[in-house]
């Protein structure tokens, strides 16, 4: 399992480029036939990615690092669909996740299975944190999240918050998670940008064509650096760190918190002229 440590907002100004990405970014998530995981020292997320050939099979790991008996001995789980189908199996449960939809896994679960549908490969991204308590594992679909419709397509920022795990819907211990997609001439997320210093949170950009980039910005609002990013990759943003991009075309991303609080609305707002 890959290693990210924690960061203080000082130390952001004095790292070069390769050190942003190196600390910041997670680039290789998704390797054919393989399950790969990044533990941060953020509020000790785990974030991982699996990628399923047709007709696969693969089993959820239990890193050494985390020195537990199971994964979940600690932790829940969020497993989100990406690309494609696959079906995940927990404690001999199986349930189907199609593109969108979410299965939460509680604390306590032992064996955990991803398979992918015989016709097409699938993805699928998982987010993981401590968790003090069992909740029941649950599937939430897409089209059971909650939507809500944001931006404007004349600031190129229209797009639908999908939130799938949160305060008011699945109960979670920390993992409040959702997926945001921009629509077609829409290209900013997250914009006007915020902060919430008592969460971290990580996105995971997908449908980004091969031949597009986001550039997604990081740091304090005064003191901004960029990372520009392709399709099926992470990003963790600290507790301190607005969290915003734009792409050469409109994309979809899952947006995923952990720390002190669920409340989705405690956001300290940024307005655009402080960047
Ligand atoms: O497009 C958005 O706005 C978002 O999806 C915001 C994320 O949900 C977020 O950053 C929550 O803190």
């Amino acid at each position: 399992m890959k290693i990210q440590h924690a960061t203080h907002p000082d130390d952001l100004a004095a790292l070069d480029d390769e050190s942003v990405r190196a600390r910041f970014l997670e680039d290789a998530l998704f390797v054919d036939g393989e399950v790969t995981l990044t533990y941060t020292h953020h509020d000790r997320m785990v974030l991982g990615g699996v990628s399923l050939r047709p007709g696969e099979q693969l089993a959820l790991p239990v890193p050494a690092e985390l020195r537990s008996e199971t994964f979940c001995q600690r932790r829940e789980l969020a497993v989100v669909s990406v690309a494609g189908s696959a079906v995940v199996t927990v404690d001999g449960e199986t349930y189907a996740l199609s593109r969108g939809d979410v299965l939460y896994v509680g604390r306590g679960a032992r064996d955990i299975g991803f398979a992918a549908t015989d016709a097409e490969p699938g993805a699928l991204f998982l987010a993981s944190a401590l968790a003090h308590t069992a909740f029941p594992t649950r599937l939430v679909p897409l089209a059971e999240a909650s939507a809500t419709a944001a931006g404007a397509t004349e600031t190129a920022n229209r797009r639908t918050i999908h939130k799938h795990l949160h305060a008011d819907g699945v109960q979670t211990a920390q993992l409040v998670l959702g997926i945001t997609a921009l629509e077609p001439g829409s290209v900013w997320n997250s914009m006007p940008p915020h902060l919430h210093d008592r969460r971290t949170e990580a996105y995971l950009y997908f449908d980004l064509p091969a031949d597009h980039r986001i550039q997604h910005y990081m740091g304090t609002p005064g003191h901004l650096r960029t990372i520009s990013m392709s399709n099926l990759q992470a990003v963790v943003s600290p507790s301190w760190s607005v969290h915003f991009g734009t792409g050469t075309t409109n994309y979809a991303f899952v947006w995923v918190m952990a720390g002190e609080n669920q409340d989705f609305a405690d956001m300290d707002q940024v307005a655009i002229t402080e960047l």
